[in-house]
């Protein structure tokens, strides 16, 4: 069948939702025009874009797993001490994770293709957590003491809230990204800058301090508004700036209360945070 006359921006072959190769002009990459009429052969769209997909998790994969070895690499030659090395890692994976999402395409099925890299990393960690293997680098960049089974707490829980925000949030809803934001870059901010700095404790929770939190609520909010940007510049969500950043804000206000809580004993941060972030961000943002 002869393809239709038309002209196209071509985008680097990434498929569009509705089966057609339809390419959109990119803010961040060169668009070059292409005239379908002498396209060379047409494959089907639906494989195209599980192809392209599938080397879009491939890639992060090898990022998820770059980062990690990076990380190992500067605890084992002494650059970063292990607890430092521990609160970066789980700073960056989950915004690089966050950062990563508009590579995917823009078919539905996207989502799944993404929340494959931490599904992968849920294994690793069950893995090494049950001591079914022992991979060192993992062990000591993710852990505090060292303790294989540390595996199976804080980090555990991080890459199952990556998975579940990709799977219900992605990149339409600003859901995931607060909460992701909060939970990657203000719980571990807080936790670098009140280790070093907070001498004045919290009232009520004397293993925090008030600029450890107050760390939280302004990194974690500057994160999310940037991610939301960013996203909102690709395309991927149009939000009333006016009404969002307060809603933000507030959001962000609210996390960073609950991870000041004495409740660390009861339940993981890495649980608390997201979730009740998740909670208040629903109520705020599901009537816009
Ligand atoms: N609002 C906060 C949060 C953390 N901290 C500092 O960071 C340390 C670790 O904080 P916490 O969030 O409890 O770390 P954990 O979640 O237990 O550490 P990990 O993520 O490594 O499990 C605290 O003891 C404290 O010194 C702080 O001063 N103020
Ligand atoms: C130590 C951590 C949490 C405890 O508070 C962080 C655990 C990190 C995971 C094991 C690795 C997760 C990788 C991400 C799913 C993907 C990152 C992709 C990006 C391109 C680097």
């Amino acid at each position: 069948r002869t393809p239709p006359p038309c002209t196209t921006v071509f985008r680097w072959n990434k498929p569009t939702i509705d089966g057609t190769v339809r390419f959109l002009r990119s803010p961040v990459m060169p668009a070059v025009v292409l005239d379908q009429r002498v396209a060379p052969f047409a494959v089907p769209a639906a494989a195209e874009d599980l192809l392209y997909n599938a080397g879009a998790t491939v890639g992060v994969l090898g990022g998820a797993y770059a980062l990690v070895r990076a990380f190992d690499e500067l605890t084992r030659r002494n650059i970063l001490h292990q607890g430092l090395s521990r609160k970066l890692v789980h700073i960056l994976s989950g915004l690089l994770f966050l950062v990563s999402w508009p590579i995917f395409s823009n078919s539905p099925k996207a989502r799944y293709f993404a929340a494959f890299v931490p599904l992968v990393n849920c294994l690793r960690l069950l893995v090494n957590g049950l001591s079914l293997a022992s991979d060192e680098g993992l062990i000591k960049s993710l852990t505090r003491e060292g303790d294989p089974q540390e595996l199976l707490k804080g980090p555990l829980y991080y890459v199952l809230i990556l998975i579940f925000c990709a799977l219900v949030f992605w990149r339409e809803s600003p859901i995931g990204v607060v909460s992701l934001g909060m939970m990657c870059g203000g719980d571990g901010v807080a936790d670098i800058i009140g280790r070093k700095y907070g001498s004045i404790k919290i009232p009520y929770n004397q293993n925090k301090s008030w600029v450890g939190s107050i760390s939280m609520l302004v990194f974690g909010f500057l994160v999310s508004i940037g991610i939301l940007c960013y996203y909102s510049v690709l395309g991927h969500v149009q939000l009333d700036w006016a009404s969002t950043v307060p809603r933000v804000a507030f959001i962000s206000f609210v996390a960073t209360v609950v991870e000041s809580l004495p409740i660390t004993e009861i339940v993981d941060d890495n649980i608390s945070v997201p979730l009740v972030t998740m909670a208040v961000a629903f109520s705020l943002f599901s009537n816009s």
